[in-house]
């Protein structure tokens, strides 16, 4: 009998396909609260399941006795409890370093974006406004020679690095849970301590994941070491933040503004008063949204999915 698959969102045609053709597949588009039942319900006879952008919580695995692999079309691992795969012996898989380039893009773009104030002087032109040269109250700051300061100098983290290092002519310090000597090499990169990064980067970028050590591990304590004149640039995850203190520094002005593709509750409310605040750009959670990423990832996704499922070792396991 062949093994029951659960997709719990839309893959791209010839990848379903492949899985129909070994496995018996029940798809949803992404799971609301029409069809979390249903996909529940498809749970209790699964053996794999594959996905994205919905936490999964142990409760809805507790109704999966077959289950033996689970495939995130992501890099993060956030929406999975990792205590509980571990004691169950499930397999979780996870696709890093196929969204490396392209998240890097993103954040770099935040980081231009904020400094230069790209999104609120584009409104400016677009709404009609622009009826003569713009004075100094609209002038950005300077991006090339400025200082960014990493806050997890992983793969995405050194991606970015690379790119202020070489495109940018950026000095780059950094702080990890332990140093990273090939970025040190290729990049000039400084070990700083977590307090003077603060201190000291014009650009502050934490690229960590989201753990129960760095859930809201930045907030008002380390916004108040930044300098007036420094930009708080976050695509991680929201939930490493402290919002409302991210907000407070932003109304007073204490850092000059931020970049965010991430936040606490997504999607974004419209009535955040971040949303109010010219000092912000926000994305919708792009970091990895280009058609070649997401068909890597996917792709990626779908092997660590059935090397689990033929029993073979899937190339990326989280758990
Ligand atoms: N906005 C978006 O669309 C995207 C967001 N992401 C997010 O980015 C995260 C990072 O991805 P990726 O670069 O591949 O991950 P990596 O694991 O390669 O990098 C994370 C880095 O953070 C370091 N780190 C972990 N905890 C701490 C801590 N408490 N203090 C300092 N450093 C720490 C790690 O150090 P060490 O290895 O030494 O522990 C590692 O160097 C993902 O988990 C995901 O949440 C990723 C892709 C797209
Ligand atoms: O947020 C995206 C991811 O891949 O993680």
């Amino acid at each position: 009998m062949k093994q029951h698959v659960v997709v719990y969102k839309s893959l791209p045609a010839d990848l379903q396909d492949r899985l129909e053709s070994e496995f018996e597949v029940t798809s949803f588009e992404s799971i609301n609260a029409g069809n979390r039942e249903a996909f529940i319900a498809a749970l209790g006879t699964a053996h794999g399941m594959i996905g994205a952008s919905l936490p999964i919580t142990n409760d809805m695995l507790d109704g999966a006795p077959l289950l033996t692999i689970a495939s995130t079309i992501s890099v993060g691992v956030d929406n999975f409890d990792l205590a509980y795969f571990r004691r169950r012996g499930l397999m979780l898989a996870h696709t890093p370093g196929v969204l490396n380039e392209a998240t890097a893009d993103t954040i770099f773009s935040l980081i231009l974006a904020s400094a230069r104030r790209i999104v609120e002087l584009a409104e400016l032109v677009k709404a009609g406004k622009w009826t003569g040269s713009i004075g100094e109250s609209l002038f950005g700051v300077n991006v090339h020679g400025k200082t960014l300061g990493m806050l997890g100098m992983g793969r995405i983290g050194s991606a970015v690095a690379r790119r202020a290092h070489h495109g940018f002519g950026m000095k780059i310090i950094y702080h990890n849970t332990r140093p990273n000597p090939e970025a040190e090499k290729e990049l000039a990169a400084t070990y700083v301590s977590r307090e003077e990064l603060f201190r000291q980067a014009d650009f502050v970028c934490p690229m960590l994941p989201l753990t129960p050590q760095t859930e809201r591990t930045i907030g008002a304590q380390e916004f108040s070491l930044m300098k007036a004149s420094a930009i708080f640039i976050n695509a991680s995850r929201g939930k490493i933040v402290d919002e409302a203190a991210l907000i407070d520094a932003l109304r007073k002005k204490t850092i000059y503004g931020a970049g965010l593709d991430v936040f606490e509750k997504e999607p974004l409310s419209a009535d955040s008063p971040l949303l109010q605040l010219p000092n912000v750009v926000a994305l919708p959670h792009i970091g990895s949204a280009t058609h070649e990423t997401r068909r890597a990832m996917a792709e990626l996704a779908v092997q660590n999915l059935i090397d689990g499922l033929r029993g073979a070792q899937p190339q990326h396991l989280a758990v």
